[in-house]
């Protein structure tokens, strides 16, 4: 078996609590409450910000071109086209998405992000390669689902988000993380592939929680005023 397709075996719990999850179900449905939307997008626009960001620490441990240009690429998507589904939530909750940038990332969200960089400071480019997967692999999955099973028209209030997710580009996107880690599984010893293993889990893991997080609107438990940090 390929070593991405065991990650993925043993994520298979997560996947499907995720599948269940009530805002990922409800993107099907046609029906998330709009604070869960409004709270989706503020923090996902500062989580795709520091992703860019763990990209280029993700560069710093490439030796090929191919790798350099793959990060590269992958950071243009999350700059250019990523805006597209948080745009569809935006227009469903009836707030311009320039109102929702430079919130503060709520716990779960400043936790996904730190531990994604500790494994790309620390570790490998396989550990890097790992943390970092379940990102797109998670939303490939849910978009390839929700556009098989709800089969959405243009009338569907998330169809742009499942056209999105579900289309071919993040499917391409997944198997290119999928044959980078089985390149790097190849050449490491049994702790790195413990260490890529746990990595894997651990960020989907915290994508199930991420969801959680916007369905219950997820804050620091003091509120402060000002709200100067959003690192
Ligand atoms: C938290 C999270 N995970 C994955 C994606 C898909 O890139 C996203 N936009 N946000």
């Amino acid at each position: 078996m390929r070593f991405s397709e065991k990650l993925r075996q043993e994520a298979d719990p997560i996947f499907n609590a995720i599948f269940e999850h009530p805002f990922v179900k409800g993107i099907g449905e046609g029906n998330v409450p709009k604070q869960a939307l409004i709270h989706y997008v503020m923090q996902d626009y500062e989580y795709l910000t520091t992703f860019c960001r763990i990209y280029g620490l993700a560069v710093s441990k490439c030796t090929t071109r191919e790798d350099m240009t793959f990060f590269q690429e992958q950071i243009g998507f999350v700059l250019n086209e990523e805006i597209h589904p948080h745009n569809n939530f935006c227009e469903v909750a009836g707030v311009r998405y320039e109102d929702l940038q430079k919130a503060p990332l709520a716990p779960t969200a400043h936790h996904y992000t730190r531990h994604m960089m500790e494994a790309s400071i620390n570790g490998s480019l396989g550990e890097t390669l790992a943390a970092l997967a379940p990102c797109p692999w998670t939303y490939w999955e849910i978009g390839r689902k929700l556009k098989s099973e709800v089969n959405p028209d243009k009338q569907h209030p998330f169809y742009d988000w499942i056209s999105f997710y579900g289309n071919d580009e993040v499917g391409t996107i997944t198997e290119t993380f999928m044959a980078k880690i089985d390149a790097c599984a190849e050449q490491a010893g049994e702790r790195e592939k413990e260490l890529m293993l746990s990595h894997f889990l651990k960020s989907s893991q915290l994508e199930h929680q991420f969801w959680t997080m916007a369905y219950e609107q997820e804050e620091w438990p003091v509120r402060l005023q000002s709200s100067i940090s959003s690192l």
